[in-house]
Parts: C-alpha cells; structure tokens; sequence
C-alpha cells in the first residue's frame, strides 16, 4: 500500500527530473528478483515502533552531530546512504541504512555484513548496481513507483528524507533529525560529483517540501537538530537529552 497522496507527489517528481517510470519500475524488478523472502519487515517495526528514531542525513551539521550522536548508543538510528562512512569512521553503526547506492561501496560492504538493515531504493539510474546488494545480510527493497512482490513504498524522495518516511511507516513516536539541513549548502560528506551540483540542490528542495507536507499528517512528533523546518520542532543538543527517552 502507498501512501495517500503519493501518486501526485511523483508525477510532479517523473516530470521535474525527466525520469522514466518505466525504468524505475525495470530496476525495482531486478532488485527484487536479487531480494530473498524474509521477515524483515516485521524487524523494522519491532526496531521503530513506538521508538525515539534519530534520521541521520549528510548536511553541514553532520560534523557537530557526530559526537552528540556517540552519546545516544541504545537509541534507534537511521543513516542515509554518505552519512554512512563518517558514523562508521566513528564508531556509530546505524540500525537501517538508506541507500540508493551511491555512498561509499567499501563502507556499504562492510555493513552490510553486520545485523543493520539495508533499506534499498531502486531507481532508473541506479539498476546497475544492484548486484552489490546480493553481498547484504538484512535487506529489503523500495521503489518510488507501484510497489509488488517484495518491493514496498513507504513515500520520499531523496535518501534522507525516505529514512523519516520509513519512520512514520512503521509508527515511530518521535523522530529527530541530524545533519538534515537541506537549503543551498550541500555537506561535505555527500558523494555529489561536481556537475550534479545544480539537480543536487534541487533534490534537496524536493526532499524538504516532502517533508513539510509529510508533518501535515503524520502522527510522529517531528524534531529537528539541523536546520529549521516548517514542521519539524528546531531543538538545540543541549534539549536532547529531555525529549530522547
Ligand atoms: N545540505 C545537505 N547536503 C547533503 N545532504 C543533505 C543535506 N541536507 C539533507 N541531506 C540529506 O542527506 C542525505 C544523504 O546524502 P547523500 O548525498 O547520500 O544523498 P542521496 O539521497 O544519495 O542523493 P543522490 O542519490 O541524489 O546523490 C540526502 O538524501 C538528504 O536527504
Ligand atoms: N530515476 C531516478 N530516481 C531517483 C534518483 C535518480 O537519480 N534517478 N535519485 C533519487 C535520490 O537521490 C531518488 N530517485
Ligand atoms: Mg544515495
């Protein structure tokens, strides 16, 4: 089942960004033909609902939240894709990563060998790597087009914001966000190559608008340690230790 109001969402997306549904729905195929059957998703909702979820993105304050988050060991934590090797580099291993696969592959690799769960999203420009995920001990697989088989659609564009879409699936109660910052300052940590600077941003905007029109409905509370958000309570680090419980 998708969520209401989505369809619209990406006809707006297939046509901003001159996608090719037909090619989204190609690589969800192949990443579902790669996926084995499993219980994953009953794991997620142990692991989120009702939880503290922290959503890690690779904005400019990634590098403050960094040893904040080094604190905040037992409590549920979601990467996106890049945030991934600067957590792991030290020492945070998150319970789900999402990836569209274009973090880094050693990073990806290495993790995907541990117990975190591997939320993949295949789309029309990255069908290509799909192979990688045959390396991954826990994982399940997104599409932003119709979901089937063992592909779901939890909503979301970019990976950050998929991961807070993800949260609000599985009935988290509070979601926080760190180095989620969107605006016109892509972080360090991101892998954008030089000439994707420009559609970079622009995924950014649409990402955030997602997850303005996200906080209209969802029954989540919604924090952010990053950047403000219409619809997301801006909460210093100094306040994270009351509303983390
Ligand atoms: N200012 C920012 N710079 C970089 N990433 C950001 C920023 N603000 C929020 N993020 C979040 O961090 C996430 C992880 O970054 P990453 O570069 O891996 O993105 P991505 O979704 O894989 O993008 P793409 O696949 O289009 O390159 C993004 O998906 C985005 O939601
Ligand atoms: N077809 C297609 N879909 C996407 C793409 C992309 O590059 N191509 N990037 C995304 C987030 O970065 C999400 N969805
Ligand atoms: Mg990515």
């Amino acid at each position: 089942m998708m969520i209401l109001g989505w369809k619209k969402r990406y006809s707006e997306i297939l046509k901003e960004f001159k996608y090719n549904e037909k090619m989204d729905n190609e690589s969800a195929i192949i990443l579902n033909s790669i996926l084995k059957k499993s219980d994953i998703n009953k794991k997620i909702m142990k692991l989120l609902k009702g939880k503290t979820v922290l959503v890690i993105g690779s904005g400019p304050s990634l590098s403050y939240a960094i040893p904040k988050l080094k604190k905040y060991k037992k409590i549920v934590k979601i990467a996106a894709d890049s945030s991934l090797k600067p957590l792991v580099e030290n020492g945070i291993i998150p319970d789900i990563v999402v990836t569209d696969l274009d973090g880094d592959e050693k990073v990806l690799e290495k993790i995907g060998k541990t117990k975190s769960i591997f939320v993949v999203h295949a789309h029309g420009d990255n069908l290509k790597k799909m192979e990688i995920v045959k390396k991954f001990k826990n994982c399940t697989g997104t599409t932003q087009t119709t979901p089937f088989g063992k592909i779901e659609n939890f909503g979301g564009f970019t990976d950050g914001d998929r991961g807070v879409f993800l949260a609000n699936h599985f009935q988290a109660n509070k979601i926080i966000l760190f180095g989620m910052d969107f605006g016109e300052r892509i972080g360090k940590f991101s892998e954008t190559k030089k000439g994707d600077r420009k559609i970079k941003l622009l995924k950014l905007k649409k990402g955030e608008s997602l997850l303005k029109w996200l906080s209209t409905f969802t029954k989540c509370e919604l924090f952010t340690t990053s950047k403000a958000i219409k619809g997301f309570k801006k909460i210093s680090y100094k306040e994270l230790d009351i509303i983390i419980t």
